[in-house]
């Protein structure tokens, strides 16, 4: 919270204790008029106290609105500002946190969770700061009225509170599986349609809807639940503020018999009960409210329990100029976070666990790299192969630091990437990952995000798509470099979609760049056109290009082969073929000798 928040949740609180004095001055002149003007029945007598509340009473809304007006402000910004701050935090989460989160829970946390929070803070900090204050004045004059009576009322105040707490737990727990509900109705729902092919495809629509309904009816249970049990409390409440209604009209009544009391005291008393149980109600059904809003404030606070696999190294100094692009890896090993999310602290904190021992542990992820060493310099294609689940999109998600290693060392020029700053060493290091990765815009912006700052001019643009041979077929759509695209977007080819993606990698021009099976999925045909600017996008820095497809495996300066997170072979295309190890078996399988047809 800044200074400037405080200064202004004094100010609503100033216009908050107005409001309610305001409140309670007229309350007390309804005594006064009922004891001069209507006891009396004297008209003239009326005007005068009748102005008065009606001064105090305009007094007190303009005051109330102001206050309720800067406190609705304030809430909804630290609303959005916990918003933002959640989502930036989850844009700097590793990739394993996303695989094991289902998408449209985090959605739901972000949305209805906020929301719960919303709804609490806006109504609750104005109301409890309100509904706290006008409880105060109210009892404070009630006592000046009658002590003795008011004493009375408030030995029942309790039993409000007592009802709040009885409730509060067990509409948290109906609260939180709402919540957890709608996460799962929001997933449901997001995966479905983004398997509709599948669904369609295979006749799945039913469980489909089986599956909805399975959720829907957990949400429904939940919500039915909470609903039913806040309106129960409501009830109670009301039943109880009866009672206390009555208890004060029957001592009133006795005292006006006994001309202890005139009939505007009694009016004014009863009127300040009247005015006193919303308050009250409102300070126990806050309770609820923030009940409901903590289970969405947990589920946030997972959320930002989450660390980031990597930080900015403290106090990193100016990062060098001219990086070359050597890249080294010194017997690196590496292993993914257990499946509860619980990290190898060596994975968070890089450089503690420097013995390697990578041998297998019954309660953590196996290794997925073990003691891979090698060097790539610029101007060199370092081609990645090896069977599947060998570890080679490990190494791509190692140097631009999604990860730091268990063991060993990563440097660029000589320098560990953990003492480089995040930023400046993921502008050197380009990805051009598995999946083509398409944002929600034009063709343009989609290529032009590749320059950081977005700094890219029209023509800049265009050679990079020229580069990346994507030009002529962006200028053939009717709206070219203006078509809006968006992920899972039809109008465009698989293979249309990664030259787009080339063209945003070359505009980065970084000194190096891991190209993650970049033909994965195209034919023959599409693969040349992908390669063909690739060899473009290659030529002076360092390439690591991950792939099965052997076609280009001739050309590539060393061809470095993984097996089980291990390195077993290195050198060039012929040597290894000689060999007659890993990689002859890889390449004679077929993926090469059918990819290579000319
Ligand atoms: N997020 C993750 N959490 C846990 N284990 C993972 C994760 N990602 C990959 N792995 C495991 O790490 C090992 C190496 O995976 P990697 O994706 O690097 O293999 P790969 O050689 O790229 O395979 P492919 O050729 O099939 O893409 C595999 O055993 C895989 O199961």
């Amino acid at each position: 919270m800044t200074e400037g928040d405080r200064l202004w949740l004094v100010l609503i609180c100033l216009c908050v204790v107005v409001a309610a004095l305001a409140e309670t001055g007229a309350v007390l002149l309804f005594g006064q008029l009922a004891d001069n003007a209507l006891q009396k029945g004297s008209v003239s007598a009326f005007w005068g106290p009748a102005a008065q509340w009606l001064g105090m009473a305009v007094f007190g809304a303009l005051v109330g609105y102001a206050g309720n007006s800067a406190a609705v402000w304030v809430a909804e910004r630290f609303v959005m500002r916990l918003r933002a701050r959640v989502f930036g935090h989850v844009q700097a989460l590793p990739p394993h946190f996303f695989q094991r989160h289902r998408q449209g829970d985090l959605v739901e946390r972000l949305t209805g969770d906020v929301e719960a929070i919303e709804q609490m803070v806006v109504s609750g900090v104005v109301q409890t700061v309100s509904a706290l204050f006008s409880t105060v004045f109210f009892f404070g004059a009630a006592l000046f009225l009658r002590w003795d009576l008011a004493l009375a009322t408030f030995v029942l105040a309790p039993l409000f509170w007592l009802a709040a707490r009885q409730f509060a737990t067990r509409i948290k727990t109906a609260a939180r599986q709402e919540r957890v509900a709608d996460g799962a109705i929001t997933s449901v729902v997001e995966e479905s349609l983004g398997n509709i092919v599948l669904t369609q495809a295979y006749n799945r629509q039913r469980d489909e809807e089986q599956r909805l309904s399975t959720e829907a009816g957990a949400w429904m249970r939940a919500s039915v639940r909470g609903n039913r049990l806040s309106e129960m409390y409501e009830q109670l409440v009301e039943v109880m503020e009866t009672v206390c209604v009555l208890a004060i009209i029957g001592l009133g009544a006795w005292e006006i018999s006994a001309g202890r009391m005139t009939l505007g005291q009694l009016l004014s008393f009863a009127a300040f009960l009247g005015y006193l149980f919303p308050p009250i109600r409102q300070l126990g059904q806050l309770g609820l409210v923030v009940t409901a809003a903590t289970a969405g404030a947990e589920r946030l606070l997972e959320i930002l329990a989450a660390k980031p696999a990597v930080t900015d190294p403290p106090g990193a100094g100016r990062p060098p100029h001219g990086i070359r692009g050597v890249v080294e890896f010194d017997r690196v090993s590496f292993r993914y976070p257990g499946p509860d999310g619980s990290s190898d602290e060596a994975v968070r904190a890089p450089g503690l666990d420097r013995a390697p021992g990578p041998g297998p542990s019954p309660d953590r992820a196996p290794y997925a790299l073990r003691d891979v060493s090698f060097t790539a310099r610029p101007g060199e294609l370092i081609l990645l192969t090896g069977p599947s689940g060998a570890g080679k999109s490990t190494v791509s998600k190692l140097l631009p630091r999604f990860y730091d290693p268990a063991a060993g060392d990563i440097r660029l020029d000589g320098i560990r990437l953990d003492a480089l700053p995040l930023e400046f060493l993921r502008e050197r290091v380009t990805l051009l990952p598995q999946e083509t990765l398409v944002l929600h815009g034009t063709i343009r912006e989609n290529i032009a995000c590749g320059r950081p700052g977005g700094t890219a001019t029209d023509d800049e643009i265009r050679r990079a798509a020229r580069d990346a041979a994507a030009h002529d077929f962006i200028a053939a759509l009717p709206d070219g470099y203006a078509t809006h695209i968006a992920p899972g977007t039809a109008q465009l080819s698989g293979g249309q979609l990664q030259r787009i993606a080339i063209a945003r990698a070359l505009l980065r021009d970084s000194p190096v760049l891991v190209l993650d099976e970049p033909t994965a999925g195209l034919d023959a045909v599409a693969a040349r056109q992908v390669i063909a600017p690739l060899r473009h996008l290659m030529h002076g820095r360092t390439t690591l290009l991950i792939t099965h497809d052997l076609h280009v495996a001739p050309d590539a300066d060393r061809i470095l082969v993984l097996d089980g997170g291990r390195l077993v072979e290195s050198g060039r295309h012929a040597e290894l073929l000689a060999r007659g190890g890993t990689y002859a078996r890889l390449y004679g399988d077929g993926a090469g000798r059918r990819l290579a047809v000319p």
